[in-house]
């Protein structure tokens, strides 16, 4: 009986990835995150989604401590990654930002080249023993990052002077590359044409097999097309959260139907 009661748990265990629980956020005397409460699961895609300012970038950020860089920013509640306190002092952020990776809206690949932008996170984590480990990881971080093919001849050449989706992909490449646990993204295609968008969107697809991915966006379309479960935000409230397609047929909460419905936002 206590056995089965282990396996159980474990199996549920096995689910969840990230359990949130009465996180605050605030910046200075402004308080943008009330005491949300999640828990998102492994190998699918959570889409954060709500009107401008409700708050989806700032508990993105709670995910891996980026708002640890800003001054003003004060996080509480409890964050576990795994089980584990990810705000426990004992944890390096550095070391969690390689587990739970991240890309932003605007492109940012450093100012190195292809290749450098894409070893340097196996680089400072050690994840190569030999040249011959980290070319292979550069390689299948393009290969899935869907820019190999455009890439492989001019890996000697700086990052930046690639096109705006090709940067994006290569941002994705950089963060996949330390084969992180949890993928990040803030609107990462809000930079994009629609043939880059339908690039990265495939990828993040393609994403889920390996790993959590969690997406900021603006586009509902984006929203339903590419994730499991949907997280609604309003005024720093998380109103509401469920599968994908309850969120946006069948949503419980009147202030995401008028959301969803193109009222408010
Ligand atoms: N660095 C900061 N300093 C002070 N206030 C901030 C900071 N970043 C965000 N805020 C405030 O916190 C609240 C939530 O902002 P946040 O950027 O998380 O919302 P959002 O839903 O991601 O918005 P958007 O969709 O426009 O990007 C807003 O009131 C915003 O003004």
């Amino acid at each position: 009986m206590n056995d089965m009661r282990i396996l159980e748990r474990q199996v549920e265990n096995n689910e969840i990835k990230i359990s949130a629980r009465d996180v605050q956020v605030y910046y200075g005397a402004t308080h943008a995150i009330k005491d949300v409460a999640i828990d998102i699961r492994d190998k699918m895609v959570t889409a954060f989604i709500g009107p401008s300012g409700c708050g989806k970038s700032t508990f993105l950020r709670t995910l891996n401590r980026m708002n640890d860089t800003i001054d003003i920013a004060r996080v509480e509640g409890r964050i576990e990654l795994d089980g584990q306190d990810i705000y426990d002092p004992k944890v390096d952020p550095v070391q969690l930002r390689a587990r739970v990776g991240m890309v932003f809206q605007k492109p940012n690949p450093f100012p190195k080249s292809i290749y450098d932008n894409v070893a340097y996170g196996p680089r400072i984590h050690g994840l190569a023993r030999n040249k011959a480990e980290l070319d292979e990881i550069v390689e299948s971080s393009l290969r899935r990052a869907a820019l190999w093919n455009e890439a492989k001849d001019r890996l000697l050449q700086p990052g930046t002077g690639l096109s705006g989706g090709q940067q994006q992909r290569l941002c994705i490449a950089r963060a996949i590359a330390t084969r992180p646990e949890v993928l990040l993204m803030d609107e990462p295609c809000s930079a994009l044409d629609p043939i880059a968008t339908a690039q990265v969107e495939e990828l993040i697809d393609d994403l889920r097999s390996q790993f959590s991915v969690v997406i900021v966006t603006h586009s509902m379309q984006q929203a339903a097309r590419v994730s499991q479960r949907t997280a609604f935000f309003h005024l720093g409230n998380l109103v509401e959260y469920g599968e994908t397609g309850q969120i946006f047929t069948n949503p419980r909460d009147p202030r995401t139907e008028s959301y969803i419905s193109g009222r408010i936002g």
